[in-house]
Formats: structure tokens, C-alpha cells, sequence
């Protein structure tokens, strides 16, 4: 810790708390200094960021994380007073710890720490840490209470006193000792809960799941982490325990205030997209999956022996001595903290009430690690200039013995778009398809969701189907795939939410949907066949609809588990696109119950593969936070240039509206001289005639000669860099046999019975991502939204491309482009200009017209439920970051961590790191693959 002189020098301000009697607002903060609209005042209890930019934006924030105590607080600019406190349902608290935090985000303060007195009456600036990384620095604060406001009898834990034990039983057995006494429940509610910044919390804590080594990596919150993605690391995997314990039924009903139930469905949005619940059906969800959860406590992840007997649990002790060990250093023995899945025999998805629980759990291979349990991956890295280079060994053809001697045939990490799953993108795909866990994963644009996703389906389909080669194309009753819109759903093959549940609207209330449910034996063997239920872009879908669901669900299926014992896999960036509401007053699903039931993960996708510039991934990283820095603000605001036109492509326009889109579209054509080419879709199934909304490919795509189009589906395999999104220009039109194989796609899946005889099919000259260009001949493609038993609701075959002179934001989300043009001037939503400016994969390839900082528009619920994800570390201890004054290197030195929340949420998340592909996987690799 800085010298605590200098730490004021630097502040120059104060903090003073004064009580006051009111219960909406029960204290005041008044500042020596004057606010100023850079000032940003965080803190895990209750968080306040000012926009930068806009004096007059104030978002009041209280965290979620610690709900019974969680004191929002929000400033007045005018009278530069904050105030603290505001929420009714809080009871009186008093401050009698800790600190508060004030930083003007302009200023180069690297760092400074904060202390405050014990004193109800005033908190001085004295110790708290700026984390400096990217282009945001801060000061972190936490306000803390005397008296912990808890609504259930499970939190009132005397967490002094279990910390003591703790500590007392760590002095005794060292390092990983002591686990057989630990009770993982009461303990994992410590560890949780444990209010930042109290002594325990500075000390490291000794956990019910393998002790922290001295050198843990210091944790940080999550908004830091993602606020700075800059020198974060990958960490090893360890969900497990405590990340379960900290999901526990015993964290839930908080008594946090909830926002009045509104209904948000049965909405088309402005632009004419299908919003999640206008779908009649048309809520789309990706996959999911039932089975109950068989979670090992931890993963393991390094470099084992192949020939090494299964570790059992008991073993964790050396393990964890030899992780601490190697700490310092290198991550090597990470993964042999082999924490085993419970056997299929032990209860399913139940908080484990202790640690012992597990200990004699038998070592359960992993597929994805291609070793032992015990094993990290067995791929061969190696990096040159930061790219890595992964040599898969064939699975097929050299299964690799487990520990327990089994054969084990390992499932390629290559999927089938031709790419190498990152350690983060693994880490899930095991967590669901192995340990069949329910979690949320998440991560911002470009972090590779779609393509895990796709993966998982594949992976899931595998695991449940009986008899299908191509688990791509293939249905399965066991794994249903939804989206919350039906372009989602087209996109991956699935259904909506909505036509899964087979609830229409889904506006009716629980009984008369049941009813509904009940009557219909096809949805109704539906609900009670799926083991794993997929949902992607569930940031669309409202709380209300999904816990009805999941009533539903644990109705029809006779189970009492949450969703009648489905797994479910959640997948969305809640900072992109809101669900759909008229009247304003979103409720997010994580703010419903049945989330809080369900998730016992969140994990955090971190490596951004769409952009590979650091500082343009930084900047979108602001945004996405609503956290811009000057600087950030700056940058975008130059932007305003016209694009570099060398390969004869126009930017992509991007508009909140179709209209918009359609005008735009249609000028451009009238200028272009030559006959037009008209290729109509051929649409079937049922409910056909939603596939104008549904799918991106146009009902009626017009083109002429030099007409900008984009392709809409990857080629299978990468076939030469040709993806969704990639530009090129129509030179041509050729005449193709129907039958031709090589027109789009190069495994000629999806094309071979699908062009009409002696139909002409355009011939577009592509730009690729290096520059260089590529002809293809574009054949027709099929989209198709099925349910899970293969049942066609509706198909859609058309020629894989658009028009690209504009695009709508809603059909851009989830695209990659290469050249973009937005005008800010018209986003009117939440998430609306971040999910546009994301879509580019390069500063240079980027145009922004009117940009304004009041347009980059979060929604404080969100970045709520995102501070509620705390940091964790490798081991499976958790630490708070308040409260220690982590070095500003500290965080960048000490790869993996694990963030799991301390809430009724029960969120884990996994942060590897960096923008950057190469540098992020060659931190994993020293991290797993040593
Ligand atoms: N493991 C990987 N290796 C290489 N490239 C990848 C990998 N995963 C994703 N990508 C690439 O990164 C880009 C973004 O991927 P993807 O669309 O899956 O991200 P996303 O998280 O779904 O983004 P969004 O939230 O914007 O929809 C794509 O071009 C994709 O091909």
C-alpha cells in the first residue's frame, strides 16, 4: 500500500458520510472537491458512473451482488453532493467501514489507494486501488454496513467467526488442508458474502475448496476486468464447488426490489424485426439440455501424465501445494487439481452441503482435454509472434488412455467452420457437454459466442443421438435449440423459445399456458423429452416469460428441479440488444427467479476475435460499458472520415430502422445500370410465412451487375476465408447445373438439390479479410427453423446473399463486417450503437457519423448484474478485490481468474483475456499447457 500521505496528495478530497434520517436516502457524501463529469465512483455495493461526457447523465447502480446490502447511490452534479441510499425496501443501515472512492477518469492517476477509518460519520480517501488498464483508470471504493441486511435465515452467518475457523484451520493444515472439516455451504456463504474490505477479506482466506496459495492472484471485479481487458489472463479452470456453493438455494430472495412485472412480448420492433415474443412461437432459442448436473468442483487443465493413476480427491492437498508452487511462476499444475464430477449416482443438481461430499468421486476423463481429468489439453502450442499455433493430435485415430485406463476417442476442438476452439470456448463447451452444468455464457461482441455455440450443438446432438452423422444438420429431441428471435433462430437452425414451449405469445397467464401445454401430446412429449435446452440471444427475452417457462417445465416433466431437471445453456451479451418493450420498463431474465435458480454458472468469454487491434477492442470495450474515457470519445469522433475505397466496396450502412434500410438498398440499385436479376425464395413449412422476418436471406433479392453484396452463411470448413459478412461485388451471372456441388458451399451439404435447373446464379468477386479476392459462384442455400424432434416450421431456400450497401442493426447483430458506416444520430436504444460499431473489425474499416456519447446508452440493470460477477480465483477460492490494494501488475501477472458472484446469482465466470488472439492464447498456454 502507497504511503498513505501520498495517497492524499493525489486525491485531494474527502468523503463525508453523514447519516441522515430519511430511509430513501440515508446518507449523503459530500466532497471536498468539486464533481466533475469525469468523476466515476465505483464500489461493490453500490456503483456510480458518470458519463464522461454528459454531466447530466447519472446512472445509480446498486450492485446485486450484495443485495441485502446494497446502498445505491447516485451524485448530483449541480450541488456536487452524492447521495447514498435511495432504495426503500433497505433497511436503516449505518457505514462504519470502509471507504469511498472519487476519481476524475480524465486525470493520468495511475494509482491510489484508499483507506477509510472505522467512522460512521466520515470515510476518508485513504486506500483503494486504480486498475490501469486499457484507457480507464479508476479508483475502486466500497461502502460497507455494520449490519448486513439479510431477508433469510441462511445468510445470517457470523462470517467473522467462520473466517476465524478458517483462518485457524489453515494455520493448522496449510495450504489445502483441512477440507474433510470444512463445511462447503455455510463456508461458500463466508466466502461470498464476506463484506469487502473487512479484515478477513484482506487476509487470504483459507476455502472450503482448495486453499488459496499465498501468491493467488489478486481478484478484481468484474466490470474492472472487462472494463480492462488489457493484461487480464485466462485462468484455470475451476468452477466447481465453490462456484456451486455460491449458486446456492440459500442466496437467493435477497430482498432486492424488483421492478414491477411488465410484459414485453408480442412486440415487432421499429424496424420491423421480430422481437422475442411477437413470434408466436417465434422466440428462438439455441439449445439447451436437460440432464441433471454432474459438476466436478474443479477442471483440470494441465499437463499431466498420461499413465497417472486417477487422482483422488484426497490428493487435492499436494496438488494444491504443487499449484502454489508453481504459482509464481508458471500454471503448470493447475489442471492437476483434478476435482472430479460427482458419479452419475450422486444427487443431481444440489448444492453440495460439503466439500467431503466429493472426495470420493472417481476421476472422470475429460474428452476435451484428451487426458486424464487430471490432464490439461493435449495439444502441442507453441506461439511465434503471438499466433498460436495448435497442432491437434487425430482423436480419431490415437484415443488417448485416461487415467482409469479407459479409452477415450476425443472430440475434435476443430469445429466445422475449420477454426480451433480457444481455451475459453473449450472451458464451456466441457462445463456443458461433460459436466452438463446450466450456465450462462456471455462475453462481448466478438468474443466467439456464435461460433462456441454452433459447436455445442454439435458436441450436444453427438452426445444424445443415437444414429446421426452430420450432427450439425441432424435433429434431436434431446437437445433443444432456441433462439429469442427467429432471425437468431434461423441463424443456428433452431426453433423460438416461444414455438419450443408451444405457448403462442406466451402472454396468457401460467395455467392457461399450461393447459395449452398439456393439450398438445407433440409439445408436451417435447417438453418432457429435451435433456438440454439452448437459448441464445436470451438477452432479448423478458424474466416473466422465462420463469413461466421454467414453470412450465417443472410442471409437465413431474420434476421439482429447476426446469423439471433440464439442463440449460443461456447464451447473449445483455449489453447488446434489450428484449423488446413498449412501455420502457425492462425486466431482464436474470432478474426473474427462475434464473437464479437455474444458472449456477456465468462465464465470461474474453478473448475478442472480430477485432484484432488492441486499442479499437479497448474502445469498443468502453463503450460496451458505457464507460468512455475522453480519449475513447476522442477517437470516435474522428472517425467521421469517408472510408478508403481501394477494393471497390462500399461500407456497409448500418440503420436502427428497415425502412431505412430498404431506401438505402433500393437507391443505390436504381443507380447502377443493366437489367435486374430477380431471385425469389422458396419458402415452406408451416408458418412460411414468417420467414421474411426470420431469415436474413431476402424473400426477393434483386441484383445487377455491380451490385455490393454480403454473404450470408460461412462457407463450411472457412473454405478461403469466405464467411457470413464477407463483401463482394457481383461481377456476373453464370449458368450452373443444378446439381453442381461447388457453388457455395464446399462439403456441398446444403446446396446440391437446391438451385433450380439451369438457373443463373450470380458470380460475386469477394474481398477477403488480407486483401486478396475470391469468385464464387453462389448457389441456394437452405435456412430452416425446425424443433427439436426435426419437425419443419418453416424453410426458407434462397441465394446466400444480400444487398450491402445497408443493413439493419437488429440483422447486423451477430455480424462481422468489414466495412461499416453508422450514423449515431439515429440510435434510439440501449446496446443500439454498441452492437453497430462492434460489427467492425477494424478502426480503419470504420465510419461513424454523429457520434455522441448520450447515444452510447447502458442500462444500469445490466451493468448491475455484470458487477455482480466477482472475481475468483484459479484455485476455486474466492477473494474480493475490494478492499486489497492490488497492484496495478498484480492482475496482469497473475493469469486465471475465476469470477463467480457472491448473490443469489451464483455466477462463475471465466476471464482469459486480451483482445488480441495470440497473446491471449499464448497466456493460456502458460497457464494449461506447461
Ligand atoms: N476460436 C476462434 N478462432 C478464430 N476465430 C474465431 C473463433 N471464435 C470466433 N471467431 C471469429 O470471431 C468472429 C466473431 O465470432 P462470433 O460471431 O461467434 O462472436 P459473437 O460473440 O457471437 O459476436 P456477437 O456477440 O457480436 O454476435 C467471427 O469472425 C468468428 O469467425
Amino acid at each position: 500500500m502507497p504511503p498513505k500521505k501520498k495517497v492524499k496528495e493525489s486525491i485531494q478530497t474527502k468523503l463525508n458520510f453523514k447519516p441522515i434520517s430519511s430511509p430513501a436516502a440515508l446518507f449523503t457524501v459530500e466532497t471536498s472537491a468539486p464533481l466533475r463529469p469525469h468523476m466515476s465512483v465505483l464500489s461493490n455495493r453500490a456503483t456510480v458512473m458518470q458519463s464522461p461526457t454528459s454531466s447530466s447523465s447519472i446512472h445509480t447502480v446498486p450492485s446485486p451482488l450484495f443485495k441485502e446490502n446494497a446502498i445505491p447511490v447516485s451524485f448530483d452534479s449541480t450541488t456536487d453532493k452524492a447521495k447514498i441510499g435511495g432504495n426503500s425496501s433497505l433497511n436503516p443501515i449505518s457505514i462504519d467501514t470502509d471507504v469511498s472512492m472519487i476519481k476524475d477518469l480524465s486525470s493520468p492517476m495511475s494509482k491510489t489507494c484508499i483507506e477509510s477509518p472505522r467512522d460512521r460519520e466520515s470515510a476518508t480517501v485513504s486506500e483503494a486501488h486504480t486498475l490501469n488498464r486499457g484507457q480507464v483508470d479508476r479508483v475502486a471504493t466500497t461502502v460497507r454496513t455494520s449490519e448486513p441486511i439479510v431477508n433469510e435465515a441462511a445468510l445470517q452467518v457470523d462470517h467473522s467467526k467462520k473466517r476465524r475457523e478458517r483462518d485457524e484451520a489453515s494455520e493448522r493444515g496449510g495450504q489445502g488442508s483441512s477440507f474433510k472439516s470444512v463445511d462447503l455451504d455455510s463456508d461458500s456463504d463466508d466466502d461470498l458474502l464476506a463484506m469487502p474490505g473487512t479484515n478477513s477479506a484482506k487476509k487470504p482466506k483459507i476455502q472450503a475448496k482448495p486453499t488459496l496459495p499465498p501468491s493467488t492472484p489478486k481478484p478484481m471485479s468484474l466490470l474492472d476486468q472487462m472494463a480492462t481487458p488489457k493484461g487480464t489472463q485466462p485462468m484455470p479452470r475451476a468452477t466447481g464447488a465453490l462456484s456451486r456453493a455460491s449458486s446456492s438455494s440459500s442466496l437467493n430472495g435477497r430482498g432486492v426490489d424488483r421492478p414491477s412485472l411488465v410484459s414485453s412480448n408480442s412486440v415487432i420492433s421499429d424496424d420491423g424485426f421480430t422481437s422475442a415474443a411477437s413470434l408466436d412461437g417465434r422466440m428462438q432459442s439455441r439449445y439447451g439440455s436437460t440432464e441433471p448436473e454432474i459438476t466436478p468442483p474443479f477442471h483440470s487443465g494441465s499437463q499431466p501424465s498420461r499413465s497417472q493413476p486417477a487422482q483422488p480427491y484426497s490428493n487435492l492437498q499436494s496438488k494444491v501445494k504443487s499449484y502454489s508452487q508453481k504459482r509464481s511462476g508458471d500454471f503448470a499444475s493447475v489442471s492437476s487439481l483434478g476435482l472430479v464430477p460427482p458419479s452419475a449416482g450422486a444427487p443431481k443438481r444440489t448444492l453440495p452441503t460439503s466439500i467431503s461430499r466429493y472426495q470420493s468421486f472417481p476421476v472422470q476423463p475429460s474428452p476435451y482435454s484428451r487426458g486424464s481429468a487430471t490432464a490439461p489439453l493435449s495439444l502441442a502450442t507453441s506461439f511465434s509472434n503471438g499466433q498460436q499455433k495448435t497442432q491437434a493430435k487425430s482423436r480419431s485415430s490415437s484415443p488417448t488412455s485416461s487415467s482409469s485406463g479407459a479409452k477415450v476417442n476425443y472430440p475434435a476442438n476443430m469445429t466445422r467452420d475449420g477454426m480451433t476452439l480457444s481455451e475459453e470456448q473449450q472451458h464451456v463447451l466441457e462445463q456443458v457437454v461433460l459436466y452438463q452444468r446450466s450456465l450462462f455464457f456471455t462475453g462481448s461482441a466478438g468474443t466467439g459466442k456464435s461460433v462456441l455455440l454452433r459447436e455445442l450443438i454439435v458436441q450436444l446432438r453427438k452426445k444424445y443421438s443415437k444414429a446421426k452423422s452430420d450432427y450439425w444438420e441432424s435433429s434431436n429431441d434431446a437437445v433443444a435449440v432456441c433462439a429469442s428471435t427467429g432471425i437468431a433462430a434461423c441463424n443456428i437452425g433452431g426453433c423460438t423459445l416461444h414455438s419450443f414451449a408451444g405457448v403462442g405469445l406466451g402472454q396468457e397467464a401460467l395455467p392457461v399456458m399450461l393447459a395449452k401445454v398439456r393439450k398438445n401430446t407433440t409439445t408436451l412429449r417435447r417438453w418432457q423429452e429435451t435433456k438440454v435446452l439452448i437459448v441464445d440471444e436470451v438477452s432479448m427475452i423478458d424474466a416473466e416469460f422465462l420463469d413461466k417457462l421454467e414453470a412450465v417445465a417443472r410442471d409437465v416433466r413431474r420434476d421439482t428441479r429447476p426446469w423439471g431437471g433440464m439442463q440449460v445453456v443461456l447464451v447473449g451479451d445483455f449489453f447488446q440488444l434489450p428484449p423488446v418493450n413498449r412501455n420502457g420498463n425492462v425486466r431482464f431474465c436474470f432478474e426473474g427467479e427462475s434464473w437464479k435458480r437455474t444458472i449456477t454458472s456465468t462465464i465470461q468469454l474474453r478473448q475478442v476475435f472480430r477485432q484484432k487491434d488492441q486499442s479499437f477492442a479497448d474502445m469498443l470495450n468502453e463503450m460496451r460499458l458505457g464507460m468512455m474515457t475522453p480519449g475513447t470519445i476522442q477517437r470516435f469522433k474522428t472517425l467521421t472520415r469517408e472510408l478508403v475505397n481501394n477494393d471497390g466496396l462500399r461500407p456497409t450502412e448500418l440503420f436502427p430502422l428497415r425502412n431505412q434500410v430498404e431506401e438505402a438498398n433500393n437507391r443505390m440499385l436504381a443507380n447502377l445500370p443493366g437489367k435486374v436479376m430477380v431471385f425469389q425464395a422458396r419458402d415452406r413449412g408451416p408458418l412460411k410465412e414468417k420467414m421474411e422476418q426470420n431469415c436474413l436471406a431476402p424473400t426477393v433479392l434483386q441484383l445487377k451487375l455491380n451490385s455490393q453484396v454480403m454473404l450470408l452463411r460461412n462457407q463450411a470448413g472457412g473454405t478461403g476465408g469466405l464467411v457470413n459478412g464477407s463483401l463482394g461485388v457481383l461481377i456476373g451471372f453464370v449458368n450452373r447445373p443444378a446439381d453442381n456441388e461447388n457453388t457455395t458451399s464446399s462439403t456441398g451439404e446444403r446446396n446440391t438439390v437446391l438451385n433450380t435447373p439451369g438457373e443463373e446464379l450470380p458470380l460475386v468477386r469477394f474481398t477477403l479479410e488480407d486483401g486478396k479476392t475470391r469468385e464464387m459462384v453462389v448457389g441456394r442455400e437452405e435456412w430452416k427453423i425446425e424443433l427439436p424432434n426435426g419437425q419443419l416450421q418453416g424453410a426458407r431456400v434462397q441465394i446466400p446473399l444480400s444487398l450491402a450497401w445497408s443493413l439493419s442493426i437488429h440483422k447486423s447483430q451477430g455480424q462481422t463486417l468489414p466495412k461499416v458506416k453508422v450514423d449515431l444520430a439515429r440510435v434510439f436504444e440501449k446496446g443500439q450503437a454498441y452492437v453497430a460499431l462492434s460489427r467492425a473489425t477494424s478502426l480503419e474499416g470504420l465510419q461513424v457519423l454523429n457520434f455522441d456519447p448520450r447515444k452510447v446508452m447502458v442500462h444500469p440493470k445490466v451493468t448491475e448484474f455484470y458487477n455482480s460477477l466477482q472475481v475468483y480465483d484459479g484455485v476455486g477460492s474466492s477473494r474480493r478485490v475490494e478492499g486489497e490494494s492490488t497492484p496495478d501488475k498484480s492482475a496482469a501477472s497473475e493469469p486465471n481468474l475465476w469470477r463467480t458472484s457472491s448473490a443469489s446469482l451464483s455466477t462463475a465466470s471465466y476471464s482469459a483475456t486480451s483482445s488480441t488472439p495470440g497473446r491471449s492464447s499464448a497466456q493460456i498456454t502458460k497457464s494449461f499447457y506447461k
